[in-house]
């Protein structure tokens, strides 16, 4: 199967060499397209603009930043929207709202195009490993033809129906696991400064009905003060802005996600968007609490 690549960031590189690795032919591009080269060494052809990965590629795949890229590669010069058709599909795997996902949905329509949806959880190592978990809406024949694709990147794909559905449930996701990141991180504060071990807390956490990978996998690192990016923190906080959104779109009260967000707001202040979302720790530590 030949697909389009668009956008290799953290997650989009490690997608795209997957499917590179499962023997699927891969077109890339990137906005910095020297982030294409590593790809290309593993056997990957590059396209110039969006525009050119689309008129090459019977499928595109997407995995950018945020609702303004995914904007701009459809619509702006060179973008997908000059080349998807009658017989093209478009997959947008990064995280957006659901009026995004609308927005892009009814242009490739009109052109007589197909589009899904597709967000995922997971970061990092599970995108390495081929074990996201898929959330997917939209076009269903589109999503059939795709699924070749999302067993080599996930685990698991849910096909969730109506357009926007995959969206928001990826922000219904990511708002409990910033909420429960800020609480984490609360806890281990309240630990140290309460003269018990951190470490203990995280072995304690680790054996009870609170346990989880994400716990287990930050807990450590962030005793150590170490914020490596595997999902950076400007992005964990565009997706509880887009949450409380949604929130507000539907009267849903969530002081809990409110309060985590500016904690994620004043981490980005203090120049600590590019680093792991789990860095909200060090602002935690300083201010002793987000609230
Ligand atoms: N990292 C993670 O753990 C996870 C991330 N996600 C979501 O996946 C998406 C990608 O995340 P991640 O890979 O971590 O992000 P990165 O910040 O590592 O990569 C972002 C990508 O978007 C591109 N980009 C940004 N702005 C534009 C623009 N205006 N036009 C064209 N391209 C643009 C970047 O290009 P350039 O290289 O030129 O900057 C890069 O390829 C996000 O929506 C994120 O929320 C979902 C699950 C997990
Ligand atoms: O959007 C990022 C999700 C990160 C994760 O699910 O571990």
């Amino acid at each position: 199967m030949e697909v389009g690549f668009l956008g290799l960031g953290i997650m989009g590189k490690a997608m795209a060499a997957n499917l590179l690795r499962h023997g699927f032919r891969v077109t890339v591009w990137n906005r910095t397209l020297s982030k294409c080269d590593e790809l290309v060494a593993m056997g990957a052809a590059v396209g110039d603009t969006p525009a050119s990965v689309v008129a090459k590629c019977k499928y595109t795949i997407a995995m950018l930043s945020d609702p303004s890229a995914a904007l701009s590669v459809v619509f702006d010069k060179d973008g997908v929207l000059e080349q998807i058709g009658e017989g093209k599909g478009y997959v947008d795997m990064s995280t957006v709202d659901a009026a995004t996902s609308c927005k892009i949905s009814e242009a490739v329509k009109q052109k007589g195009g197909a589009f899904v949806e597709a967000p995922v959880s997971g970061s990092k190592k599970p995108a390495e490993d081929g074990q996201l978990v898929i959330l997917a809406a939209g076009d269903k024949a589109l999503y059939d033809d795709m699924v070749p694709a999302f067993d080599v990147l996930g685990k698991k794909s849910f096909f969730l129906g109506e357009m926007g559905n995959g969206a928001k449930m990826k922000l219904v996701v990511n708002m409990i696991m910033g909420s429960m990141m800020n609480a984490f991180s609360e806890g281990l504060c309240l630990a140290d400064k309460s003269g018990l071990s951190p470490q203990t807390l995280l072995d304690v956490l680790d054996l009870g009905a609170i346990a989880n990978p994400m716990f287990k996998m930050k807990g450590p690192s962030m005793l150590q003060g170490s914020y490596n990016p595997a999902f950076p923190l400007k992005h964990q906080q565009k997706d509880m802005r887009l949450a409380l959104s949604l929130g507000d779109e539907n009267a849903v009260s969530m002081p809990v996600a409110a309060a985590s967000n500016e904690a994620f707001k004043k981490a980005r202040s203090l120049g600590l968007g590019d680093l792991d979302f789990s860095v909200v720790h060090e602002v935690l530590k300083g201010t002793g609490g987000s609230g």
